[in-house]
């Protein structure tokens, strides 16, 4: 492939109601969707899902248009591309900013299964043609998750996820208990405690949970370590997990039971892959993760959860838990907790222009020169 240009679009749009961790709340949601077009017009799409301030990952969105527009996209278009894991190489030199690479690295596997004219899932070596669901509520009150935790079992979700924190942790999770005892749980802590935490932390293995995500610091995998030898709670890692190396290690350490495989915290589907593939021949468990994101990284998300090694249900819900209008055609849907995986060519869904157009607050495109 020869990549000819890529347009970059700046894009803002509103949750339905905001999303409260024990980080940030987020309401307002900026991204970056990224189109690449090679030398006979044919497309791919990728989003970026760094946030606006660098509270998950130290990437943010300005940060990933500037290694976008000043490193990346001119690798891009400076080299013929034979296949999508080059760019994994091509961009290797250029340290960290895994999202910004994901961004870019996503819109080719779009581009070159749309050319071999498979889907995505079935060019990865999907085997699943749906996948299980599930949802993380961030609510701001005991009253509004319980809420959201009836809604969303009704609707099917087949695994919530609740962000804690020390505060409320396990007064709102004895709560949800007495109210839901038998539904699949589990936490997100987002780095909110350390190991003097121990006893708090264990005091949560009797609500049977089905794993928690990310207790300690976010570049640890020691003390997660340490932690899992004393809690029967898995731990999932998500945050401290950025490459297929960081994986191998934790794994060799015993940090963690579970990982949580997000596609733009890694730096892309080839990363992504090779830590499924890594994972199941180790046996540590494996979900996609979400950011919040909207359509295009939504199927991408969709064509690697249909991965043989994803038994979990993945943050994956459908594009109107979060918003008025997606800006895919047709949006994510979910019936009984369950969503199809697209068979169409590349990530299976159009793009709705009109509503790119609308919610673009800028775009700029590179070319080849
Ligand atoms: O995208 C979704 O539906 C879930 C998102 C989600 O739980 C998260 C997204 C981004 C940052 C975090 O707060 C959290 C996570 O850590 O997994
Ligand atoms: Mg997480």
């Amino acid at each position: 492939m020869n990549i000819k240009r890529v347009t970059l679009y700046h894009v803002s749009m509103n949750l339905l109601s905001p999303f409260v961790t024990s980080l940030e709340t987020v309401q307002q949601r900026e991204t970056i969707i990224v189109e690449v077009k090679d030398k006979d017009g044919a497309t791919g799409w990728g989003e970026v899902v760094a946030f606006s301030s660098p509270w998950y990952t130290e990437e943010t969105v300005k940060t990933s248009w500037h290694m976008l527009e000043d490193f990346l996209i001119p690798k891009v278009l400076a080299k013929e591309i034979h296949h999508p894991s080059d760019v994994t190489t091509l961009c290797s030199s250029i340290k960290r900013n895994y999202m910004a690479k994901a961004g870019l690295e996503t819109a080719i596997w779009d581009l070159f299964a749309k050319k071999q004219g498979v889907s995505l899932s079935q060019l990865i070596g999907g085997t699943r043609s749906t996948i299980e669901v599930g949802v993380a509520v961030g609510a701001r009150s005991i009253g509004d998750c319980l809420r959201q935790i009836e809604h969303y079992v009704q609707e099917g979700y087949r695994r919530i996820k609740i962000k804690i924190k020390p505060e409320n942790d396990y007064e709102w999770l004895k709560e949800i208990r007495r109210h839901f005892p038998t539904i699949s749980l589990m936490v997100d802590a987002n780095s909110a405690y350390t190991l003097n935490d121990l006893q708090q932390l264990q005091a949560l293995d009797e609500f049977q949970l089905l794993m928690i995500e990310q207790p300690l610091a976010a570049d640890d995998i020691v003390d997660h370590a340490v932690l899992q030898k004393q809690m029967t709670t898995p731990i999932c890692l998500d945050e401290s997990i950025v490459t297929c190396e960081d994986a191998r290690k934790a794994i060799e350490l015993g940090s963690c039971k579970v990982i949580n495989i997000k596609i733009g915290r890694v730096g892309g589907m080839n990363e992504a892959k090779k830590i499924h593939d890594l994972c199941q021949a180790k046996g540590i468990a494996v979900w996609c993760g979400g950011m919040l994101e909207m359509g295009i990284s939504r199927a991408h998300n969709i064509a690697l959860a249909s991965l043989p090694h994803f038994t979990i249900p993945g943050d994956i819900s459908a594009s109107s838990r979060y918003w008025e209008e997606d800006i895919i055609i047709p949006e994510v849907v979910v019936k009984n907790g369950m969503v199809e995986v697209p068979k169409q060519a590349g990530i299976g869904v159009s793009i709705h222009r009109k509503r790119l157009e609308e919610i673009t607050l800028y775009k700029r495109t590179y070319t080849a020169s």
